[in-house]
């Protein structure tokens, strides 16, 4: 992204020791922010996506950890993406530039040289973070000492391509309503087959609607309260175009640089990245070891709903910082 006037937001909890050993990089999905935990801290009020990771005596806790999260690159919570202004002083909006997964990194690159962060103790995301955390870990291999990629592929599948075209096609027709009905698509694609039909049959609500178009709907609308189309779609381009492997040697190959201490994660029920996908980067990354499975019947979404599990694998990450084998 040569050239782009760049800024970044971030969060951060606890303090950086004297040699920054103690920095945990914590990278957000599709529509997350910066703002990962809350209510336990003074300066974060407000709660966040994975607040039982992060707080006092919790996985991350700041009382040991220098924990920072961005804002990533194209997003719309105070990093620099479609909604920023351009040289005309105009926002962006569609003429934002494409960026890319290795992009995104490349300006956490740029936070992690402001901050004084040599090499993070610890990288981890789910999803679209996980894809980001893999990024990392391949292009910095000496910066990142340990690594829990959650719920990612190595490289987005054909099917992920043509869920997200057709999301990409709504926005385009029509930004605001486009992003609602490209929520629908990715909600239905969040959740597991058996969860919907379990939490909605073919329930019909008193206004006609059937209760699981009324739920959609509702993510929707939500969506569109505090969501950027535009970054929206920048966002899913990224994710698109995500592949460890190019100009690699291919997603083998790239994984193989990985010198990082490796978890890998995926979630039986999960549609949209299945975990045959996170085995394949568990058996490619040297010493990752096996895939870990969290179990939930919540499918792709249960990264953020089954925190206690996500905990447990992030102190056994941790653990693994403190005593190096
Ligand atoms: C890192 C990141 O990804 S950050 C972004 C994370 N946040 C999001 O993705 C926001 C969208 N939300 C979600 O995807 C989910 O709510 C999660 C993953 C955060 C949590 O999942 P769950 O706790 O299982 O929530 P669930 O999907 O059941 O949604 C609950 C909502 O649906 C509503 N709902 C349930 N049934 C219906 C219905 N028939 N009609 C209308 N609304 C309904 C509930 O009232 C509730 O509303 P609220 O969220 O405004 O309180
Ligand atoms: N609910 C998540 C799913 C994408 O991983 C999000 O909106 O970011």
């Amino acid at each position: 992204m040569p050239g782009l006037p760049l800024s970044i937001a971030y969060e951060t909890w606890g303090e950086p020791n004297e040699d920054r050993s103690n920095a945990v990089l914590v990278l957000h999905a599709l529509t997350g922010d910066s703002h990962v935990a809350g209510g336990v801290e003074p300066g974060h009020p407000t709660p966040g996506w994975w607040d039982g990771l992060v707080g006092p005596g919790r996985a991350l806790d700041p009382a040991e950890w220098f924990v920072v999260a961005p804002n990533v690159l194209g997003g719309c919570q105070g990093t620099t993406g479609p909604w920023a202004p351009a040289p005309d002083g105009a926002p962006w909006g569609p003429r934002f530039p494409r960026v890319s997964v290795r992009d995104q990194v490349a300006a956490e690159v740029l936070l992690a040289d402001h901050l004084g962060i040599g090499a993070w103790a610890a990288v981890l995301g789910g999803s679209m973070g996980g894809m980001r955390a893999l990024e990392w870990a391949v292009s910095e291999p000496d910066r990142v000492r340990s690594l829990l990629v959650l719920a990612s592929p190595a490289a987005s599948t054909a099917e992920n391509i043509a869920l997200a075209s057709a999301q990409l096609h709504a926005i385009a027709l029509d930004p605001v309503g486009g992003m609602g009905v490209a929520r629908r698509i990715a909600h239905v694609s969040y959740r597991s087959e058996p969860e919907l039909a379990t939490r909605f049959g073919r329930a019909v609500q008193p206004d006609g609607r059937f209760a699981v178009e009324s739920y959609l709907d509702h993510h929707a609308d939500k969506l569109a309260r505090r969501f950027d189309p535009e970054s929206y779609a920048v966002l899913t381009e990224a994710m698109n175009g995500h592949d460890v492997g190019r100009d690699r040697g291919g997603v083998r190959a790239a994984l193989g640089r990985v010198t990082a201490r490796t978890i890998v994660a995926g979630i039986d029920s999960d549609r949209l990245y299945p975990p045959h996908l996170q085995a394949e980067i568990a058996e490619a990354v040297p010493g990752a070891g096996a895939l870990r499975v969290v179990t939930s019947p919540y499918g792709h979404d249960a990264f953020l709903i089954e925190v206690d599990q996500v905990a447990k694998l992030v102190d056994e990450l941790l653990e693994g910082v403190r005593h190096p084998r």
